[in-house]
């Protein structure tokens, strides 16, 4: 564990126990709320002033060391799902269960940043880490303003070269999964994940629906907007990111998660923005990438 004094806080930002008793930063300001748990860096909330919450979090949640929060925005790191072969474990890296450090805070006219830090040490206990054994820094950036911006950036801190996958695994509120649609993925080319064996590649055509378990991984990482009829839009614009994952449990395997209610999958939709399977990112030593992704309600 790298151990650094805590940074002062302006006004609006106050870091406080949240559930479960884990470290979590609260901001409160005219144009934005949010919170950020040190536990895995994650946000589990951001709503601009007038809007209502744009990050879904499930009431079934688990709020503990070793497991990773469900709902708001899990940092998928060094891996995604179980990794390229052989599988990993646990899925999605370590970085979601890690304890990140907070290391800076600005309130610039009511749109606050909050800076976070991860290195190998820090995440040496979680478990998955000596499955990946790189010395790392990882730094990690939220804006909450009227957009909410995330930038999770990876040094290679070693002397070797090493790759990974990497995703900011938004889960987005909506008012029913079954009438939303993303629009921005027309053409595209995505892997079917709910086939069984070796994912099947298909094209996409029109905007994406949800009728059934979907979970794509989109090789594309363009804007895309998730329209959520009679209700409101979000538009998603990533930086950095070669693909798209798209995301929705529904009935079974919803019911088949213990930390996710039954009926709870009609209110969310995952639109993620990655760099999984063929596009990992690879560093040499010093070289370092910044994966960004910006969200606006409309
Ligand atoms: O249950 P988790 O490990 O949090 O993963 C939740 C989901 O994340 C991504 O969207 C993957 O593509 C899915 O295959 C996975 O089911």
């Amino acid at each position: 564990m790298t151990t650094t004094s805590a940074p002062a806080l302006p006004p609006s930002v106050t870091m406080t126990d949240g559930e479960g008793g884990l470290p979590v930063v609260r901001v409160s300001t005219a144009v934005a709320s949010g919170e950020v748990y040190l536990h895995g860096a994650h946000v589990t909330s951001w709503q601009p002033a007038g809007a209502e919450p744009v990050i879904w979090l499930s009431a079934e949640s688990e709020f503990r060391p070793g497991a990773p929060i469900r709902g708001g925005v899990p940092i998928c790191f060094p891996w995604f799902g179980a990794g390229r072969t052989p599988s990993l474990a646990p899925a999605h890296g370590f970085a979601r269960i890690a304890p990140w450090r907070l290391t800076g805070a600005s309130d610039d006219d009511g749109t606050v940043t909050l800076t976070f830090a991860l290195t190998h040490d820090d995440a040496s206990g979680a478990p998955g880490a000596d499955r990946w054994p790189f010395r790392f820094t990882a730094g990690y950036t939220v804006t909450f303003g009227a957009e909410l911006t995330l930038a999770l950036t990876v040094r290679n801190a070693g002397d070797e070269a090493f790759s990974f996958e990497e995703a900011l695994h938004t889960y987005l509120a909506v008012a029913d999964a079954r009438t939303a649609t993303v629009d921005g993925l027309d053409g595209a080319r995505y892997l079917d994940k709910t086939s069984s064996g070796e994912p099947r590649q298909v094209l996409q055509s029109g905007p994406v629906t949800f009728t059934s378990e979907t979970d794509r991984v989109y090789l594309q990482g363009a804007p895309t907007t998730l329209l959520d009829p009679g209700s409101r839009a979000i538009t998603i614009t990533p930086e950095n990111g070669a693909d798209t994952v798209v995301w929705n449990p529904w009935v079974a395997k919803a019911a088949a998660m213990a930390d996710f209610g039954d009926d709870e999958w009609p209110a969310m939709v995952c639109v993620e923005t990655a760099n999984a399977l063929g596009d990992a990112v690879t560093l040499g030593p010093g070289e370092s990438h910044t994966l960004r992704v910006t969200y606006a309600v409309r």
